[in-house]
Formats: C-alpha cells, structure tokens, sequence
C-alpha cells in the first residue's frame, strides 16, 4: 500500500498512548515461558511480539518470525535449552541475511544441538534442545546487543546459572542493561560489571506482575513531528522519567531541536519552544541505534547539518539503514555521505516535493520519514511495513492533523 501523506495545520495537538515497547515485551515473555508465575501488563501489540508469542505457543516444528530480529535471537537461546523440543526457526528473505553466528557459536560450546538449514552463520536454525550445562561463557559484543540478552534471559534456568564475559567494544549496552534490570524486577539476581554479565539460577520465582512502558523508539516520530511544527503540544501516556529503555536519551538530544519534555502522571508532555536552535548537530547513537534514522530526518526538514556516530550496526537491521537513508534523503535535494559507522548531512534549503520514499521492509524508514509532510507532501512505499512495532502508528498520525490516501 502506497500512501500519500500531507499535512496542513500549523498547531498540533493531541493526546496518544503508544503501544508497548516490543523489546520490553519480548524478552518478558521469554520470561514467562521459564517461569509462568509472571503476569505482563500492557504487552505490545507489534507483529514482533505476536510472532514471538505465538512461537513460543506453538513450542515446534517450523516457526516462521518475519523481520524480529529479537525473536529470532531470544528463540534461538530459549529452544536450543528446552529439553525435548525440536523446531526450525526461519523467517523473512532479509532475516537470513541478519548474522546470528556468534550467538550459535557461544550456544554450541555450552552444548547446544543447533545446525544450520542453508547457509552456515544464518538463519533458518534447526534446534533440538538440551540440557545446557557450561557456567561460564565468551561472547563477542560488538555485533548485536540481542546475541547478549539471548543468554542473559536463559542463563537463570541453567543448572548453574551464566556468567557472559564480553569480547571487545560493546554496543547497544542500553538493552543489555535493560534485560538484567527486566530479570531484576522478576527477582533473578545478576550483575553486568565492565565486560562481565553474571546471572544466578533460579528454579522458581514467586508470582508478579511487571508493566511493559511505552515504546520510547516509536514515541521518537512525535518528537521529530514537535521538533518539524511551529506549534505543538503532544502528551504520550505510560512513560517514565526514569525507564528501562535507552531512547528515552530523545527526551534530551530532542532539546537541540527545541522540544521541551515534561512528566506529569504517567505522562510526557512534548512542548515545541522557540528557543533559538543550532544549526549543527553532532551525536553518537552507539547506544540507541533505532533512533538514527529519525533524527537524520528531523535535521533534513530543518534544513540542519547533521553528523551521525557509532552506527556500525544499522547496515544489519531490518535493511542497510545507512545506504537506504542515503538513497531517500537524496531524493528530497539534499547531499548524504555514509561511512560504515557515519552518516553526515547536508540539508537543502528546498525539499523536493511528492517524492516516493522507498521503505525497504524497513519500519522504520516509513515512521522517521512521515513527519516530513508538515514540509512538503509526500507518498510512502509500503507503508504497512509500520506494524512490525507499531501497527496504529497512520491512526496516531491522523490525530495529530495528518493527512493520508491510499494511493495507486
Ligand atoms: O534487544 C533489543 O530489544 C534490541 C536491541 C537493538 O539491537 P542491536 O543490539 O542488534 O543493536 C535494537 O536495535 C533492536 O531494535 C532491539
Ligand atoms: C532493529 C530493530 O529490530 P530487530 O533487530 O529486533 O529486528 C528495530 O526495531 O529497529
């Protein structure tokens, strides 16, 4: 489905509650599968965290997981430790592209029966699983987060528990962090010092109830639509000051772009001020990967320079993140130079008007480019794509004023 996207007012207002974070989610109900006294409160509604769900019910033969990077992941880890089971784990063309060799490698030396259906260091996997029985294990870190919180979420129900020491530079430490304060909160007792993550085994954990926040990645598209408008004032519901999350880091580089966050209840309030903004920014997204392509986006409606650090791992996302930002700011007029880690922006001072954006399979190309129209009027490829984490995001657009039309 192509759509057309448009908008026309100049004061945006309007009161949202995003879905749940679908990493939040999908590591709880990995949780849940090891130890069913957990009840999860606002679970995400993301197709990443259906295909997780139902692969997790389905518990064999062929389990098909789309685009979920942490599905395939998180499975890989759970099946390759249940004894008994027996399934084959596949999912879309682009996932077997997605690298998953050295959570394999590290699953195989504690173990694991795990072979490849095709091509070695890919997916699809085919698991039988076993009694897993090494206590202590060497991960290389600077690939993927995921391939760490895999083993975290197992490693309580392991004879002995797990101890993860980690090779080399570390990225998207946020998520590890997140997953060892998720089994914390669930009463697993664990620790990530330095290049060492320890988790101790547990049987049993007593009954609780854990509340999935809002996902901060999805809330980033709002902060780019305050940051493009003249006027806006957007509240999002079920966030906290202090989350698990590591996007919730927006709340702060979004202030370079004049938007204000506040906290009320549950609440954040987005406020666009009229502070004077710098015409240049300059991060490193080493530890929020997912948030990249919406600020390449908010800096290319502002007509800003932009350089983007530490972003080695989005050429294996969901599509080469860097190449397809190229490729689509490009087509609104302005000059992009990508590295493999870097992403440097020179904007126009006149986007091109009715451009098609391509989104590769890629969620998040559509969501980071919509916000784009309150410039100029533009069409999304594919823009269904958005359901992968966050299926309501066009009715949330159309909240806040915008305009969309299926088109042919
Ligand atoms: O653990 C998680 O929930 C995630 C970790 C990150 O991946 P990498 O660690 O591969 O960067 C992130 O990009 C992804 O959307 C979700
Ligand atoms: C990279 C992402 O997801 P995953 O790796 O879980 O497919 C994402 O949601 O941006």
């Amino acid at each position: 489905m192509t759509l057309s996207v448009s908008h026309t007012e100049l004061d945006l207002k309007a009161e949202l509650k995003i879905t749940g974070s679908k990493s939040e989610s999908n590591r709880l109900l990995i949780l849940q599968a090891l130890y069913p006294d957990i009840h999860i409160e606002n679970l995400s509604n993301s197709d990443d965290t259906v295909v997780l769900k139902e692969a997790l019910e389905k518990g064999d033969g062929t389990i098909d997981i789309h685009h979920a990077g942490t599905a395939m992941r998180f499975l890989t880890a759970y099946f390759a430790s249940k004894e008994g089971c027996e399934v084959e784990i596949t999912g879309s063309k682009r996932m077997k592209e997605r690298p998953i060799r050295l959570l394999v490698d590290a699953l195989q030396r504690m173990g694991a029966d795990i072979r490849y259906s095709n091509e070695a260091g890919y997916p699809p996997l085919k698991i039988r699983g076993k009694k897993l029985n090494v206590d202590s294990i060497k991960l290389q870190a600077n690939v993927s987060s995921q391939y760490v919180s895999a083993l975290m979420l197992i490693a309580a129900s392991l004879p002995n528990g797990l101890e993860i020491i980690l090779d080399g530079q570390i990225t998207s430490t946020p998520y590890i962090l997140m997953t060892l304060e998720i089994l914390q909160h669930a009463g697993i007792q664990g620790k990530f010092d330095e290049d060492r993550v320890s988790i101790e085994p547990v049987d049993q954990l007593p009954p609780s109830t854990i509340a999935v926040e809002s996902d901060w990645s999805s809330a980033s598209y709002f902060y780019s639509i305050a940051a493009i408008s003249n006027s806006a004032e957007i509240r999002l519901s079920n966030y906290r000051e202090t989350s698990r999350q590591g996007d919730s880091c927006l709340a702060e580089i979004y202030r370079h772009f004049g938007v204000d966050t506040s906290y009320v209840g549950d609440s954040i309030i987005l406020k666009k001020n009229n502070i004077k903004r710098s015409r240049r920014i300059h991060e490193d997204l080493r530890n929020s990967p997912d948030i990249a392509q919406t600020i390449a986006v908010t800096c290319l409606a502002l007509g800003m320079e932009c350089e983007l650090e530490g972003l080695h791992t989005l050429k294996i996302k969901e599509t080469d993140r860097l190449q397809a930002l190229k490729n689509e700011m490009e087509k609104f007029g302005a000059k992009v130079n990508i590295t493999d880690d870097c992403l440097q922006l020179f904007p126009t001072n006149r986007l091109n008007e009715g451009v098609h954006v391509e989104t590769y399979n890629d969620h998040r190309m559509a969501m980071a480019f919509a916000p784009l129209a309150l410039k100029v009027p533009l069409f999304v490829e594919d823009a269904d794509v958005v359901s992968k984490s966050y299926p309501d995001f066009w009715e949330d657009l159309r909240k806040l004023g915008f305009k969309t039309k299926e088109s042919v």
